[in-house]
């Protein structure tokens, strides 16, 4: 009974993913590579080499260990803004509900270390992330979706006085967690394209990243400083999104443009960029994301916005796995 004759027992398939095969006092131990198989295989695999193994003369026992694939790292989107307060953090939070909707696995990383809102946006305010081995939880939030933020972390407030290696060193934290099963990663990216931000794309290497502006001229010239800061990445831009568009009066039903309307689409044209949608400024969005209720967890007419902009981001991810 030797090592080869025992090989030579199974068909070629299954022979191929044989990675160790070791015979000791009758007891023969055969490793199996079973990456890209899904559990019904393996087994199928697995109890072939027991059988043909194990009717071999001298055999008296057959363990068989099929590896498994290693998990698969999340791909990375950051959400970015030129510049603060144009609802970068409302879109990362509410874009991770709707992407979850759609049966993503998505995990979200509030990287805006110096303001987190995310606990705030999804309801996971006062949950202290746990650790295990060196390396965090993410904390589930109601909405399916793993979070971690440095909110979670630290008290409000206190890391304001942070430089930046120390910053980046936490975010790195938050990064590097336990992302396991997660497929997506969102980053909410801190407002502004300097230093920090150049660090954090660089080390972690986003997949792809989206652009939020409002429309007026100010913000517009920041979203494509934005879109300049991703080119040096180099991060490849999946598209733009307008917020705060056309407002609805809730008295009258009259439709006003505080910071004008279309100004990104026509940005994301002339830049030869996707235009990804545009969500209206309504008094509803802001109160529901104060009180932790991401309006894409509803039905309302919000939410389909929301989903729509995932429809198109959920075709950028399968386009890349393609
Ligand atoms: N479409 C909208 N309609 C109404 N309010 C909105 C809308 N988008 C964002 N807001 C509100 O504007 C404020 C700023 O939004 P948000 O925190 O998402 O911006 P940000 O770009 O992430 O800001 P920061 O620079 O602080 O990170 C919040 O109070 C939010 O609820």
């Amino acid at each position: 009974m030797d090592e080869k004759s025992l090989i030579d027992r199974l068909p070629d398939s299954v022979a191929a993913r044989v990675r160790s095969l070791k015979t000791r006092d009758g007891v023969v131990t055969v490793i199996l590579d079973g990456s890209g198989l899904d559990a019904s295989t393996r087994a199928d695999l697995e109890g072939a080499v027991r059988d043909l193994v194990g009717q071999a003369e001298g055999v008296s026992e057959v363990r068989v260990a099929v590896m498994a694939d290693k998990p698969a790292a999340p791909v990375i989107i950051a959400v970015g803004s030129g510049k603060g307060g144009v609802g970068k953090s409302t879109l990362t939070a509410n874009l991770a509900v709707a992407l979850a909707r759609m049966g993503r696995k998505v995990g979200l990383v509030d990287a805006d270390i110096y303001g987190p809102s995310q606990p705030t946006l999804l309801d996971t305010e006062g949950v202290r992330p746990e650790a295990r081995g060196e390396k965090l939880v993410p904390v589930q939030s109601r909405f399916g979706v793993s979070m971690l933020s440095m909110g979670h972390l630290v008290e409000p407030g206190k890391a304001l006085a942070w430089r930046g290696p120390m910053a980046s060193g936490a975010l790195g934290q938050l990064i590097d967690a336990h992302w396991d099963g997660i497929e997506v990663l969102l980053l909410d990216l801190p407002p502004g394209t300097g230093d920090v931000q150049i660090t954090m794309l660089q080390k972690h290497r986003p997949a792809g990243a989206v652009i939020v502006s409002t429309p007026q001229d100010l913000a517009l010239i920041d979203a494509q400083r934005a879109a300049e800061l991703f080119a040096k990445g180099p991060v490849p831009v999946i598209g733009l999104v307008e917020n705060m568009a056309g407002y609805t009066c809730p008295h009258c039903g009259e439709v006003s443009d505080p910071f004008g309307r279309g100004g990104v689409e026509s940005a994301a044209q002339a830049a030869g960029l996707p235009f990804l949608g545009r969500i209206p400024l309504t008094l509803s969005l802001r109160e529901a994301s104060d009180a932790g209720k991401p309006p894409a967890a509803g039905d309302g007419e919000v939410a389909s916005v929301f989903a729509a902009i995932a429809g198109k981001v959920s075709d950028w991810l399968d386009k890349r796995a393609a």
